[in-house]
């Protein structure tokens, strides 16, 4: 196992699967954890608040990168073909069983335990949803292959852990129309956008594979990705919720790995572009006695911000009491009004929303009013370049070693990828690679390596004093007006 000489790729792989996999059992047990299963009910790690140990949260990725690389190995090159060139259709069927609310018609744990024949699934479907059983069979057998569902008998279809994603109503939810189904539109025009030579150098968000793809539609009066939200009402609260849903991801990340509690007395919180304010009533909520003169101030459109009021009033209503959270209608492409000392402007998956151009005047607005002790925090995926490991660096024996060593009780600091896992740990980061296509193909925009963040920085009067990584897919990079 040692002697990667005489290793293969396959054999390597397989003990960085095996040491992942004894760590997740073991920490999961440390933790009073059950193990994972595909039962259909959630893990307490997939709630919200929780957030895996460093160690847990290491072999995790580890796990998923080798798994998935395993199966690049092994997979052969024509079902790789015959996957890949139809991938879209997976998508289709989840947007499909979201649509039609499936998991509505499964009444009881043991119904979803042992599943309901397909015509007894599409009888329970209200009318408008109906669909042919067939048709829907086939579906959940497309979704059965990566374990969203089973088919414990010919016909008869029991939802897994995936499939709770569909849940009604829930956050995670209301993601999968208008981002999915924008995503699919995007991806009829991607090709032909990327190769039109008269938009290489064209930031606007008016110009995007999706705005190309809905006026092949025949949509030819949508502007752009915002337009198309705000033409259908129900469309455009179900992409609200959803953002809720992203409010909530990584949100325990960010809450225990980033020093919050060191805040300097007085110190003014100003959430730029906030939403409803997610993150920044749940870090206010995090720190609320131990920083008792922190203040929130929240800044964005005006239907946000009565939004954003609605949802403190309901999930802390001691800060509007207290005197601890404004709300300023503010656009963030103007100097901002807030000019104190010790203020920190914390912009959270706005970056991503524009291209260099825009955010350079974003940060340059912010700059404009920053005095020498504020700070900006940009809670923002970091890409990683996918540089290959090197075999001497970091060799197997290294990993259990150094997944050992982690102090699951000091600050997180991720592991470098262990051999064969390319630096960007593959597999595990695909989501975010993934969201970097979503930025261009909706809005023309991108998620950021730390180069492309550097470029945008030091054209806007700030240097990085210090990235804090998380155990969630965004970072949270420190900037100090220079
Ligand atoms: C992707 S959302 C992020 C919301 C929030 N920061 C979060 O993490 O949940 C981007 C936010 O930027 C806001 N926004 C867009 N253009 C803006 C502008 N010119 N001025 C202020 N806010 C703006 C949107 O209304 C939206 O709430």
């Amino acid at each position: 196992m040692e002697d990667i000489a005489n290793d293969t790729p396959l054999t390597t792989l397989l003990s960085l699967l095996t040491t992942s996999i004894h760590t997740i059992e073991a920490e999961l047990k440390a933790a009073n954890m059950p193990p994972f299963t595909l039962e259909p009910k959630f893990h307490p790690l997939d709630s919200l608040d929780v957030v895996p140990t460093p160690r847990l949260y290491e072999a995790r990725r580890v796990a998923m990168a080798a798994s998935n690389m395993i199966k690049a190995l092994v997979q052969d090159i024509g079902t790789v073909m015959m996957d890949k060139s139809t991938q879209s259709l997976d998508q289709a069927a989840y947007i499909l069983t979201a649509d039609i609310r499936i998991l509505d018609v499964f009444r009881t744990d043991e119904e979803k335990a042992n599943g309901l024949h397909v015509d007894e699934i599409v009888a329970r479907l209200p009318v408008g949803k109906k669909v042919d059983p067939e048709k829907l069979a086939r579906c959940l057998r497309l979704l059965s292959t990566e374990h969203w569902w089973s088919e414990p008998s010919p016909g008869v279809f029991a939802p897994l852990r995936w499939a709770l994603i569909n849940t009604p109503d829930s956050s995670l939810w209301a993601r999968a129309d208008p981002v999915s189904y924008g995503a699919l539109i995007g991806s009829v025009a991607f090709t032909e956008h990327m190769t039109d030579p008269t938009k290489f150098d064209d930031d606007s968000i008016d110009t995007s594979p999706f705005v190309r793809g809905i006026h092949r539609m025949g949509m030819t009066h949508i502007k752009n990705w915002w337009d198309w939200l705000a033409y259908d009402p129900d469309r455009l609260e179900r992409f609200a919720r959803s953002m809720e849903g992203s409010g909530y991801l990584n949100l325990s990340a960010i809450k225990v790995d980033y020093p919050w509690e060191s805040l300097p007395p007085n110190t003014t919180f100003v959430d730029v572009g906030a939403g409803q304010g997610t993150v920044s009533m749940h870090i206010m909520k995090h720190v609320y006695d131990k920083v008792p003169t922190l203040k929130v101030v929240l800044q964005d459109r005006p239907q946000h911000i009565e939004q954003g009021k609605k949802f403190w009033a309901q999930e802390l209503p001691a800060a509007l009491k207290d005197g601890r959270v404004a709300f300023e209608v503010h656009d963030f492409f103007e100097d901002n009004p807030r000019k104190e000392p010790n203020t920190i402007y914390w912009f959270r998956f706005v970056m991503h929303d524009w291209a260099d151009s825009y955010a350079i005047k974003i940060l340059k607005a912010v700059r404009a009013s920053c005095h020498p002790t504020s700070r900006v925090l940009l809670g923002e995926t970091v890409l990683l370049e996918a540089i290959p490991s090197s075999p001497e660096e970091s060799a197997a024996v290294n990993f259990e070693n150094d997944l050992r060593s982690i102090n699951n009780n000091s600050p997180y600091k991720p592991l470098k990828a262990p051999y064969p896992i390319p630096q960007n740990y593959a597999f595990a980061t695909k989501a975010t690679a993934r969201y970097d296509m979503l930025m261009y193909s909706l809005v023309n925009a991108l998620e950021r390596t730390m180069s492309n963040f550097e470029k945008i920085i030091s054209q806007s009067g700030f240097k990085v004093d210090r990235v804090y990584p998380t155990r969630g897919t965004s970072s949270i990079i420190e900037l100090v007006p220079v």
